[in-house]
């Protein structure tokens, strides 16, 4: 990479948003790592810089226009301009249809769709002034439908269009936007699910292991690299798409 670029990773606290921040700092980037709370984000932050990498730490609510809006100039005036965006930030709170409050459905596609629309409208402008510029947004296998998932699957199938329309809207100015859908991995979200289910982790990873054609579930590292890919100069001509990096196939 010729100059540094600076990236913003949002929910990069832990999980997958955590070992994305730390691939695109290996990577040469400086990077914003945003979640919820700055202190929760020095983890991240410590791991980057101990390897002599560059990041800050932004506490911010992706789905709050004013602190969408902050986090990205406190990045812009402490680490460069931002020029490449990875809206991972999410929660799930699943039911059934019949049991889900309105509040279930807000909190979700708050954070997902209107968290993603809120940052990358916050930083397209400093892509577009760079003439050069990456969004990856975090979509799911949970796009397809997924049974008490009708919140975050209209949020992660939302993603997906939102991710194509960057893509028509972004090209000219040498912005590219595409889309990660990652299958089972092994996170704190996918931890939890177990938890609710009364399920211990270790089998539930063992019984989604056995459906996944590559007989294991994903690591945060998986998705990393996809994102490593997509942000990466060479990739220039790759937009508007949706990878599933679920160890199989899906459609
Ligand atoms: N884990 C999986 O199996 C899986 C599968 C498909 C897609 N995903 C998606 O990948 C992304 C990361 O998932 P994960 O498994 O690492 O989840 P996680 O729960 O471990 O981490 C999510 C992070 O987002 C942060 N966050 C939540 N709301 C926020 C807000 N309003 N503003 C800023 N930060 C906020 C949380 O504090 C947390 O640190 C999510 O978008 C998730 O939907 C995960």
């Amino acid at each position: 990479m010729s100059e540094r670029r600076t990236a913003i990773v949002t929910g990069a606290a832990r999980g997958i948003g955590a070992a994305v921040a730390k691939r695109l700092a290996s990577d040469g980037l400086a990077v914003g790592v945003l979640d919820l709370n700055a202190d929760s984000c020095a983890e991240t932050v410590e791991a980057i810089t101990s390897a002599g990498g560059s990041a800050v730490a932004v506490g911010a609510d992706v789905s709050d226009e004013a602190s969408a809006e902050a986090a990205v100039e406190k990045v812009a005036a402490e680490l460069g301009a931002p020029t490449v965006l990875v809206n991972n930030a999410g929660i799930t709170r699943d039911n059934l249809l019949f049991k889900m409050t309105v509040e279930d459905w807000d909190s979700v596609l708050g954070v997902h769709l209107r968290g993603a629309f809120l940052m990358t409208r916050a930083v397209q402008k400093h892509m577009v002034e760079a003439k050069w510029g990456r969004v990856v947004n975090l979509s799911s296998t949970s796009a397809l439908g997924n049974r008490g998932q009708v919140n975050y699957s209209a949020a992660k199938a939302g993603m997906q269009g939102f991710t194509k329309t960057l893509a028509f809207e972004l090209g000219k100015f040498g912005v590219t936007a595409n889309a990660i859908a990652p299958g089972f991995i092994e996170t704190e979200m996918t931890a939890k699910t177990a938890e609710r289910l009364g399920v211990p982790f270790e089998d539930f990873k063992a019984f989604n292991a056995k459906e996944i054609p590559v007989q294991r579930v994903g690591q945060p590292e998986d998705i990393a690299h996809t994102a490593s890919f997509f942000i990466s100069e060479g990739a220039g001509f790759v937009s508007g798409q949706v990878v599933y990096v679920a160890g199989g196939p899906r459609d």
